[in-house]
């Protein structure tokens, strides 16, 4: 099973006299995924840049499988808050642009990248142009595009972050069945604390200054959604509303300090 792994990772970017991030260590493994949240400036893109290998730690290391990692690669995707789609290609064309990176041959390309819209929910979307979609069709275009590439792990920093409340909720739903449907491993940061509860299978906490692990627990709403149970009932029950509480103290606390 793939496994990505940060071990001690310190990142101090040049000019800062304080390391951004200090000996933080997190797992993800293919059917994980694992949700970064913390105060502002904790450090959290910082450790997934890290991942995606466009950050080269100044301590630590950084494996896949036990590779290193020095570089991005097409085994790590990466999906930004405002990803740079093609405005003038259509949904299909941006997928299949993607898979054309890959080597895809022209011939499979249409076939393959409706494949991967109907996976994100916009089957019959395929011809309309960037430009004409919504932010949430978008994100999800998106979300197709990184998935084309077949990786083992997917890299999200904020990927809903710019949507409003409603669309957000629904993309939390998808996120969960592309995670289901694709087996992939999951690290993502998110500044939501009911999003990292409902998506997370673990929810790791970091605090500033520098910015490091302070808590790591495993959850299991997304997994009771998947079951079956509707989201809004999830978030209505009494152990859902204490793990938010708790979620909330542990990112705020030592904040006064
Ligand atoms: N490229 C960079 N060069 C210099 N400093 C940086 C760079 N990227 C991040 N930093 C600094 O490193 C620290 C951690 O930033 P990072 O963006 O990783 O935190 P974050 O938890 O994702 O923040 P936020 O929640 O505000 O997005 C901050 O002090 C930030 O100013």
């Amino acid at each position: 099973m793939p496994r990505l792994v940060l071990d001690q990772v310190s990142v101090r970017y040049d000019g800062q006299t304080r390391p951004a991030v200090e000996r933080a260590s997190i797992e993800v493994a293919s059917g994980d995924f694992v949700v970064l949240v913390g105060r502002s400036g904790c450090g959290k893109s910082s450790l997934l840049n890290v991942a995606a290998g466009l950050v080269t730690p100044t301590g630590g290391s950084v494996t896949v499988d036990g590779t290193p990692i020095i570089a991005p690669g097409a085994d790590r995707a990466v999906v930004f808050q405002n990803d740079a789609l093609f405005p003038w290609l259509t949904a299909r064309e941006n997928v299949a642009f993607a898979l054309r990176l890959r080597g895809v041959r022209p011939s499979e390309r249409e076939r393959r990248a409706d494949a991967l819209l109907a996976l994100v929910k916009l089957e019959g979307s395929g011809d309309r142009r960037i430009w004409e979609l919504s932010g949430g069709m978008r994100q999800r275009v998106g979300l197709a595009r990184a998935l084309a590439a077949e990786p083992q792990f997917l890299l999200l920093d904020e990927p809903l972050g710019a949507l409003d409340a409603l669309t957000r909720e629904r993309m939390q739903t998808t996120l969960l069945d592309i995670w289901k449907e694709s087996g992939v491993g999951v690290l993502m940061v998110t500044h939501g604390i009911e999003e990292a509860l409902v998506l997370g299978t673990r929810i790791v906490v970091l605090a500033p200054g520098p910015g490091r692990v302070v808590r790591a627990f495993e959850t299991g709403f997304s997994r009771r959604y998947l079951a079956g149970e509707p989201l809004r009932d999830i978030k209505a029950d009494s152990v859902f509303a204490a793990a938010r509480g708790e979620l909330t103290d542990a990112i705020f606390e030592g904040e006064a300090a």
